[in-house]
C-alpha cells in the first residue's frame, strides 16, 4: 500500500497551512509528522486520510498497483487523534463491537483479549464517560490500532498517558503494526522515536 502526494498544497481561506508537498509513504514503514502547535501537522494528516481535500497537487493511493478511489481510501485507515470522540454512552466492549460494523478488527484477537492488553479489563463494562483520560485514549487507541486496515494514522497517540501509558503504546506499535503504514503526527519524540522518517512540516511553510 502506498499514499502519494505530488505537489500536495492545503490553504484554510487565503492562508497557505503547507505547499508543495513531494512524499510517498510505504506499507511497513513508519513516518513521522514534526512540528509546532498550530503548523499543520493535523490538517497534513487529515489530508492523507482522504477527510479533508487539498487545494492543489494530488493524493493517490495504490493497493497492490491498484489505484484506489478516494471515497473508498476510509476502508484502509484507522486513525486515533483527539479530535475524534469515543461514543460515552457505551462501555469500552460495547465501543469496540460497535465499530466492527464498520471495520473489522484483527481476527487474531478478541475483544475481551484487547482490553486485558490494555488494561481495561476491570472497565470492560463501564460506560466510557466513567473513564479517566488517559482510560479514553487507551480505548482510542485500541480502536484504531487493532482494526484490521493497512493504515494506521495517529495524531498526538500518548496524549494524556502515565509512563504505563506511553509503555503500552510501544508494545502495541511493536506487537501488532509490522505491517503497517504508520504516520504519527506529534511534537513529542517519545510517540515517534520508532519512525524511521520524520517530516518537518515547517519545511513546507513556502508563503507562493
Ligand atoms: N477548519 C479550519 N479552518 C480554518 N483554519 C484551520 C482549520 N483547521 C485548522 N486550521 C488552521 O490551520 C493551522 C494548522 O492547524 P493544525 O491543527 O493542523 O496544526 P497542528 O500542527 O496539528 O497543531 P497542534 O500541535 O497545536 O495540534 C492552524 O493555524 C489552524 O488554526
Amino acid at each position: 500500500m502506498t499514499v502519494s502526494l505530488q505537489n500536495a498544497g492545503k490553504r484554510f481561506n487565503r492562508e497557505w497551512i503547507f505547499r508543495h508537498v513531494d512524499y510517498t509513504f510505504q506499507s511497513g514503514n513508519a513516518y513521522a509528522i514534526t512540528g509546532p502547535n498550530g503548523s499543520g501537522k493535523s490538517t497534513l494528516l487529515q489530508c492523507i486520510a482522504a477527510s479533508i481535500q487539498v487545494n492543489e497537487g494530488a493524493i493517490e493511493f495504490n493497493n497492490a498497483q491498484k489505484k484506489l478511489e478516494p471515497e473508498n481510501i476510509y476502508k484502509y485507515i484507522s486513525i486515533a487523534a483527539p479530535y475524534l470522540e469515543v461514543i460515552e454512552e457505551m462501555t469500552a466492549t460495547e465501543f469496540l463491537l460497535f465499530h466492527t460494523s464498520f471495520k473489522p478488527l484483527l481476527s487474531t484477537i478478541t475483544i475481551p483479549e484487547i482490553l486485558e492488553i490494555i488494561g481495561l479489563q476491570a472497565a470492560a463494562n463501564k460506560q466510557i464517560r466513567f473513564y479517566s483520560s488517559g482510560m479514553k485514549q487507551r480505548t482510542k487507541l485500541a480502536q484504531a490500532i487493532f482494526s484490521d486496515v493497512p493504515i494506521l494514522l495517529l495524531d498526538e497517540p500518548c496524549t494524556n498517558f502515565d509512563t504505563a501509558g506511553y509503555e503500552l503504546y510501544h508494545r502495541l506499535i511493536n506487537e501488532f503494526c509490522k505491517h503497517k503504514l504508520i504516520v504519527v503526527s506529534s511534537n513529542d519524540i517519545n510517540e515517534y522515536n520508532f519512525c524511521s522518517e520524520v517530516i518537518a512540516i515547517t519545511d513546507y511553510k513556502i508563503k507562493k
